[in-house]
């Protein structure tokens, strides 16, 4: 079975496990063109421009993910040392790491211990079992006033996820200084002002 084939599986059992196509987006972290085309896809059908990122064989080891996270921390170090991050002497740089729940919280805890910061965890509207979705900062990590934050997760696919910890973040009191990801699907330099440093920026060549 191809990658291709069991991405096809894996949506199919999500759909029929009564997944929305949206929902079955945001678990594969696909756009919904190319959710679309994998559920209905004809033979010989050209697929659209998407990537599936597959990194399981490190975030399902402890101990690979911590390493990944030295390597976010010290990309971060050189943006700083390369000026890329104008710090004036004696400013603080970050204090709180947020991490977006679900998969950006193993990576924020990893940061949050590495760098000697606070530990806060943003849910998303998406995730919100109200009527109304509304995203929150959990009240059983670090509070987010008046605190200069980093934005961590795993993946960007639209940015919509990003757009909306900022606009809650500044809307309580908090300065997001930067979002710090593991891959980037988008190629996005900032987010409503806020630099965006991926570790791996994801294209297609073609
Ligand atoms: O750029 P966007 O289009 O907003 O998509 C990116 C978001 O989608 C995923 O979260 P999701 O809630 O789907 O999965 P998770 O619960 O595994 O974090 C991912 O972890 C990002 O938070």
């Amino acid at each position: 079975m191809t990658s291709l084939d069991e991405l096809i599986n894996k949506a199919q059992i999500l759909l029929s496990d009564g997944h929305s196509p949206e929902q079955i987006g945001d678990e594969l972290s696909l756009s919904m063109e190319t959710v679309t085309w994998l559920l209905t896809q004809q033979r010989g059908e050209e697929a659209p421009k998407d990537v599936h990122i597959d990194w399981t064989a490190t975030s399902a080891d402890a101990r690979m993910l911590d390493l990944t996270t030295e390597m976010m921390i010290r990309r971060y170090e050189i943006a700083v040392e390369e000026g890329q991050i104008p710090l004036r002497s004696g400013e603080v740089d970050f204090d709180t790491v947020v991490g977006i729940s679900l998969s950006g919280v193993p990576v924020a805890t990893l940061i949050a211990r590495g760098t000697g910061t606070r530990l806060a965890i943003y849910h998303p509207a998406k995730h919100s079992p109200s009527q109304k979705k509304v995203g929150s900062v959990s009240g059983s990590f670090a509070s987010v006033a008046g605190r200069s934050c980093i934005i961590v997760d795993d993946v960007i696919t639209t940015g919509k996820t990003l757009h909306e910890v900022v606009e809650y973040l500044r809307s309580h009191g908090a300065k997001p200084v930067a979002i710090w990801v593991l891959f980037d699907k988008r190629g996005v330099k900032a987010v409503e002002g806020v630099p965006v440093f991926p570790l791996y920026t994801v294209s297609r060549i073609d």
